[in-house]
Order: structure tokens, then C-alpha cells, then sequence
């Protein structure tokens, strides 16, 4: 690097500057008009960002720096802008309901956009289409979402300027909140994400709705890694959820408790759901289902978790459709919030379920039945659980669930994962292989 340095500083052509024959005048000339051009360029550039950035008035310093892993900025302004969003919006069945559906180009929110659009809801998605995994995938569940008339808004949950122009635009009767930082491992690595989406955005969200005229009722995403370090099994909602393992299970549990603070002051309507290892077709790439399946392609090693004294690492793996209509019925039976202005009216429904498969599969099965299914067979490599999140097993009751919203997981493991396996050779074909 020095080096170089010293190499910039020694003239190219020894002498030149000592010249003055008609040629030096010449280049003079040139680089004047060289410069001149770079100087347009360059303030035509400052323009550009001073004043074409939707998110300079709407975000603080510290939201703009943490949300840096976003692709693009929001981009809301137009008539064309806002009547994309008015048709999606459109409900097209008698008793339809209107919903904001954030983290539509998730796995879950892709999923349960579609089933709401289909059967003739009106739907309007958000999402930031971050780069936490490949957001080529998010970009094609997007173009499988508009297939179906659904149109995603690009922005972060924390854009209160975008959220409020939305509810301006649209009288959302119910938000669907699934925009999170997922992923149990990631969050010793980049905290502040979770902070960022599950703590501050989640605050944003509710913050919009709770001055929304009237009041939308909340349906949001929490998770089974609440329960923590909790032994006593199956996990019922009853059971304690105050030792939370990782970062990301401590801000669903603050989430948790900050939708209780809402429903209290403002009289939200909220629901949270505990999801239990959710997995499928168009799923998350950071989950162990899916780069299982890809690496096994691959004939790379898999580490498969074990406990203390070849104890059995076990999770209730739940299938996106039993997932999806949880969350339909969650929002078929969430009550009016009874807010209004700001103020609360009367008490309002609180409600946490768990949305689970009731039976917890050892991670060492479910490697056997992706060797069953793409007919390889995985190199094992066995690990000792790591202390960064993971816990040994869960296993949901799913009783609550059941009474309230008529919830009755139908798909086993198996055949889950057929349908998952047959999407991903379908969508990344022979990629894999290479
Ligand atoms: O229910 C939830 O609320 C969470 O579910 C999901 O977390 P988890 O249940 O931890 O899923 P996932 O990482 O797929 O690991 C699955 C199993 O493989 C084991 N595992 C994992 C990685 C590995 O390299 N080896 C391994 O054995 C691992 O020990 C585990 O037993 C979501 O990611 C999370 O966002 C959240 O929604």
C-alpha cells in the first residue's frame, strides 16, 4: 500500500510539469474540461441523494443506519403508487376483510397473502425485502404474490411516514404482523436486527394502528422460542415463558409483553401467535430443513445437533398450511379494537396461542426422511448442541388453539416434507447439483 502511494506521488513523465510547449496547453484545455464534467457529475449526484431520499424527513439517524441491510428505500408517492394499492386492497367477498399483511415476502406472509387474496380478501403487503437470506427468493414469491393481485409495498415497518400513508390510503380493518429478524442463531451476530424489526418496528406498528380511525385488530408473530428453558412439556400458553435462550426469543417475549401494554392503554385488539418451527415450499433458506436438503444435494456435511450425553434435539415441526390456517382463523375471530383518537374505549381482546404440530420430531429423523426423499444419502456430521440460542426440544398444546379458533394441524413431517422437497428441486432444478 506504501508503496503504491509512492508511486502515485512520482510523476509519470519525468519533467512534464517544467513544460510548456502547445500540446501541454492542449491537455491543460482537456483536463479543465475533464474536470468541469466530474464537477456536474458529482453535484448532480448530491442532488440526487438530497433530495430523491423518501427516507431523510420519515427516519431517524439510528433507524436508517440499522435498516442498512434493506435493498431498496420505500418509494411511496403517485397516484399510480396509490392505486396499485387500492386494488390490492379491494375486497371481493361478501364478509372479505381488509389486511395489511407486513413481511409479505416472507415464507409465512407470502403464504397467508395468498390465502387471504384467494378467497377474496382485500390484502396489501409490506416488506423491505432485506438481505438476511437470498432476496432473489423474496423477489420470487413477490412475483407469485402478484400473480394472485396481491402488490407488496417496498419499506421498513420503522418508515411511520410510509405506515401512516398506507392506513391514509387504505381503512384496514385487520394487520397481519409477520415483518421480524427470524433465526435463532443470527441474533449473536447482528442483535441490533432484532432490536430494529422486533422491538422498534413492532413499536412503530402498533403505534400507527392505535391513532389508525378506526383501530385495525392486530394479529402478529410471535414464537415457540419463548418458552425458553422451560422443561415442562407439551408447552402450554400457561406455562412460563422468563428464561428466554437466545436474543431473538427475548424480543418475541418483549413483544409479547408490549402488545399487553397496548391492549391495556389503547384498547388494540391484539393476537400473538407462537409458531413452532414453521417449514414448506417457498421457505427460509437459514432454516436447517432447507439448507439440509441443499447440502445433502450437494454431498456436503450436515452438523446434526445433539444434547449433553447423546441427548435427542427434538422440534415440533409445523407445516405452513396447518400455520396458514391458524392465521386465518386467528383473524376471523379477532375481536373490534375499542379505541379511537388515540383512546381507549373499553377493554379489548389480548389473546396468545400456540400454533403447533403436536408432535416433535428428533433432527436425526428428519435428516432420514430427506435421504428417503431425494435418495441420497447425508453426510452426518453429529455436534454438540451450541450454547447460542438452541434449545434441546419443543413440543406445543395445542388445546387453546383448538377451542378458540377451531386449529387442527393435518400434515405430518413426511408429508410435509415431500411437498417441500418436490417445490425445491422444481425451483433451484439442477442448481443444486452444480
Ligand atoms: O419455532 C420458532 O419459533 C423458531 O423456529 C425456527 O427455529 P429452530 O426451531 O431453531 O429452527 P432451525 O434453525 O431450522 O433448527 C431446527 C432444528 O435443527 C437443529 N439444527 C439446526 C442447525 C444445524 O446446523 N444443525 C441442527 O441440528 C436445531 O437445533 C433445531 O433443533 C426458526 O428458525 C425461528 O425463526 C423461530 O421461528
Amino acid at each position: 500500500m506504501s508503496q503504491m502511494k509512492h508511486i502515485d506521488n512520482i510523476p509519470s513523465t519525468p519533467g512534464k510539469f517544467k513544460e510548456k510547449s502547445p500540446y501541454n496547453r492542449l491537455r491543460l484545455h482537456f483536463s479543465l474540461t475533464k474536470l468541469t464534467f466530474w464537477s456536474f457529475v458529482f453535484l448532480g449526484l448530491i442532488f440526487v441523494f438530497f433530495f430523491r431520499s423518501p427516507s431523510s424527513s420519515s427516519s431517524s439517524p439510528a433507524a436508517s443506519d440499522l435498516s442498512r441491510r434493506s435493498l431498496r428505500t420505500s418509494s411511496y408517492d403517485g397516484p399510480a403508487w396509490e392505486k396499485r394499492i387500492k386494488a390490492s386492497a379491494k375486497v371481493r367477498s361478501h364478509s372479505g376483510i381488509s389486511v395489511l399483511v407486513t413481511g409479505a415476502a416472507g415464507f409465512v406472509g407470502t403464504h397467508v397473502s395468498a390465502a387471504l387474496k384467494r378467497r377474496g380478501d382485500g390484502v396489501v403487503g409490506l416488506d423491505n425485502f432485506n438481505d438476511y437470506y437470498d432476496p432473489t427468493l423474496k423477489r420470487a414469491r413477490q412475483a407469485l404474490l402478484e400473480r394472485t393481485g396481491v402488490y407488496i409495498v417496498e419499506g421498513d415497518i420503522n418508515d411511520v411516514a410510509l405506515l401512516k400513508k398506507l392506513f391514509d390510503i387504505v381503512q384496514f380493518s385487520h394487520v397481519m404482523h409477520l415483518a421480524a429478524q427470524a433465526g435463532v442463531r443470527y441474533a449473536m451476530e447482528n442483535p441490533g436486527s432484532y432490536v430494529h424489526s422486533n422491538i422498534a418496528g413492532l413499536v412503530n406498528v402498533l403505534e400507527v394502528c392505535k391513532n389508525a380511525n378506526p383501530q385495525p385488530a392486530i394479529v402478529w408473530a410471535s414464537s415457540s422460542s419463548v418458552y425458553g428453558l422451560n422443561t415442562k412439556v407439551p408447552f402450554s400458553e400457561k406455562d412460563r415463558t422468563d428464561q428466554p435462550a437466545s436474543l431473538y426469543a427475548a424480543t418475541k417475549k418483549a413483544g409479547e409483553e408490549i402488545a399487553h401494554t397496548y391492549n391495556h392503554i389503547y384498547g388494540l385488539s391484539l393476537t400473538g401467535l407462537r409458531f413452532f418451527t414453521v417449514y414448506g415450499p417457498w421457505g427460509r433458506p437459514d432454516m436447517a430443513y432447507f439448507f439440509f436438503t441443499r447440502d445433502i444435494l450437494k454431498g456436503k456435511s450436515i452438523p446434526i445437533f445433539e444434547a449433553a450425553n447423546h441427548g435427542t434435539v427434538a422440534r415440533d415441526f409445523t407445516y405452513i398450511d396447518d400455520i396458514v390456517k391458524g392465521c386465518l382463523a386467528a383473524l376471523d375471530t379477532a375481536e373490534k379494537s375499542t379505541g379511537s383518537g388515540g383512546k381507549k374505549k373499553g377493554p379489548a381482546q389480548l389473546r396468545v396461542f400456540n400454533l403447533g404440530n403436536t408432535s416433535p420430531v428428533p433432527v436425526s429423523d428428519l435428516v432420514s426422511i430427506l435421504e428417503r426423499l431425494l435418495k441420497v444419502k447425508a453426510k452426518r456430521s453429529v455436534m454438540k448442541l451450541p450454547r447460542n440460542g438452541d434449545v434441546q426440544f419443543t413440543h406445543a398444546n395445542i388445546s387453546f388453539a383448538k377451542r378458540e379458533l377451531g386449529y387442527k394441524p393435518t400434515t405430518d413431517l413426511h408429508t410435509g416434507l415431500k411437498k417441500f422437497v418436490r417445490w425445491y428441486l422444481s425451483y433451484y432444478g439442477d442448481e443444486t447439483k452444480k
